[in-house]
């Protein structure tokens, strides 16, 4: 209960990031045998989660309290975060991948969207689940109606992206600030 008397309901541990409703049909089909897709979940700290993002990048010590807030953060920007994940036959995260999108008030308000954290475990690499969550998160772009996505990638990743659809357009630049 609140100072003002208001009760804060507990919040869902199985609550979604994004309306499940957005991820597509033809896209989850064409996963393997067993295999699911579905958004990010508020209780998917203990889920491997962070593993999966370890393949990409350093993730640093994560608490779960620190997971949940920056979940609960990311749902409280309506519509703006939408990270989905692969689950294998025995129900453990294999992959993940991230759309944010961008409102804008140029292109009469467009929105643009943005592909990030795109990692698969390194023993499921190869069987297609890199592309499903591309076409998947494309899939979200276009029903919320973003004009375009765009991503940023390694030439070493180029390859995958142009089979995914994409095509090289400008140029990355990067100002870092301190540790990242
Ligand atoms: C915006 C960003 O996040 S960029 C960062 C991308 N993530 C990483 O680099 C993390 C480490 N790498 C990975 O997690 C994975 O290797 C990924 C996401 C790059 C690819 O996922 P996978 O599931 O292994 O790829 P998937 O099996 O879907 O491959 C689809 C096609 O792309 C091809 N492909 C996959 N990786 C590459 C590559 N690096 N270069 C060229 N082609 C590739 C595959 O051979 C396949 O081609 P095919 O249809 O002719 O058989």
């Amino acid at each position: 209960m609140t100072a003002n008397g208001t009760i804060t309901p507990a919040p869902d541990e199985n609550e979604a990031l994004f309306s499940p409703s957005l991820i597509s049909p033809n896209v989850t089909s064409a996963l393997p045998d067993g295999y699911s897709m579905r958004p990010l979940q508020r209780n998917d700290f203990s889920n491997s989660f962070l593993d999966v993002l370890r393949v990409l990048t350093q993730v640093g010590e994560v608490t779960r309290d620190e997971f949940e807030s920056r979940f609960d953060q990311m749902k409280a920007s309506t519509g703006g975060y939408h990270i989905l994940v692969i689950l294998d036959g025995e129900g453990k995260i294999v992959g993940t991948g991230a759309l944010i999108v961008e409102r804008k008030f140029i292109h009469h308000l467009g929105l643009v969207g943005h592909i990030e954290d795109i990692a698969v475990a390194k023993d499921q690499q190869g069987k297609k689940l890199g592309l499903r969550i591309i076409q998947a998160l494309d899939y979200v772009a276009e029903n919320v109606g973003c004009y375009k996505t765009i991503l940023d990638c390694s030439e070493a990743n180029e390859g995958f992206y142009v089979k995914c659809g994409f095509k090289r357009a400008g140029l990355e630049m990067a100002h870092y600030y301190g540790q990242v």
